[in-house]
């Protein structure tokens, strides 16, 4: 099975692909560069610039996106201008300075759930949280004590939620049982030990049996692990540090992959930080929005 290169972005960092059905579009982010891409199956390319490092995205069921950034969580429209405008709905009280918003995605009642972590990844600072944000309410604290919070990701009945921790002294993927009405996990367990397998646990999806799809940052894989934690299939990606993965295309059977553009030499890998497309023989879940 071989990955197509949809765009040859070159993102440093690219992350958290949102399929919008409506339009027929992938959008992405790439974190540090603090912009906003999409690629639509007509081809077209654009592109929006935001004003903190942008991190993760979730369409607002009454349009536009909402956002993790660096200073918390913002209302943003993408302008003709090629800005992204809005403004802040939640400051984030960080644990430290230098923090930002990594990994955030919808529960399927349209709550948005975000980690924090240290902007310098390399210190292995705990301060990394979990929050969940519903509209009109501030932040509430989910979760501490994690470094790079990463592959939020929940079951089809949403009564499962995924995470891991990408940090290379954890690489650790964690399921709870998450309440759909008041949004609270509880009884964590190790669901994958990472450290058992190829790759550090990145940004992650969930098809429709339930299965977990999770980027293998740093061995060029993505691996499907079923619902009780074995490993199913991994797919391979001509670059070495596959960062978020996402359902998309006409019948949500495309897993959409971003990627990562390290520096330093890039002779074996020169599509690094590219955005492909690959055939996962699956289908995937709808992208709940932010019900706000
Ligand atoms: O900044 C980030 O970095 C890591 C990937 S890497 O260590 O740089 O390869 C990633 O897990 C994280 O989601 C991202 O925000």
């Amino acid at each position: 099975m071989t990955a197509e290169l949809l765009v040859d972005a070159r993102n440093a960092t690219g992350e958290c692909p949102v399929w919008q059905v409506a339009e027929q579009a992938l959008y992405w982010v790439d974190i540090p560069a603090k912009r906003l891409h999409r690629w639509t199956a007509a081809g077209a390319l654009d592109s929006w610039s935001a004003l903190e490092m942008l991190a993760c995205i979730a369409a607002r069921e009454g349009g536009g996106w909402l956002a993790g950034l660096e200073s918390g969580l913002f209302a943003l429209q993408a302008e003709a201008s090629g800005q992204l405008s809005g403004e802040r709905l939640v400051a984030l009280d960080h644990a430290q300075p230098a923090m930002r918003c990594n990994d955030g995605r919808c529960d399927r009642q349209g709550r948005f759930l975000v980690g924090t972590m240290v902007q310098d990844m390399a210190q292995g600072a705990p301060a990394g949280r979990l929050y969940s944000h519903a509209a009109g309410e501030g932040a509430r604290l989910l979760l501490d004590d994690l470094i790079v919070p990463n592959g939020l990701a929940l079951s089809p009945d949403g009564r499962t939620l995924y995470l891991s921790d990408s940090h290379p002294s954890r690489q650790l993927i964690w399921a709870f049982d998450y309440d759909p009405d008041t949004g609270t996990p509880s009884n964590r367990r190790l669901f994958v030990d990472m450290n058992a397998h190829p790759g550090r646990p990145d940004g992650a999806a969930v098809d429709v049996d339930g299965c977990y799809w999770i980027c293998g940052n740093d061995a060029g894989l993505i691996h499907r692990f079923t619902p009780d934690g074995r490993l199913d299939r991994s797919l391979s990606v001509p670059v070495k540090k596959p960062a978020m993965c996402a359902f998309g295309g006409r019948n949500l059977d495309t897993l959409f992959v971003t990627s990562i553009r390290p520096g330093g030499d890039l002779s074996d890998q020169p599509l690094a930080g590219g955005l492909f497309a690959l055939d996962p023989g699956v289908q995937g879940l709808p992208e709940p929005a932010f019900a706000g």
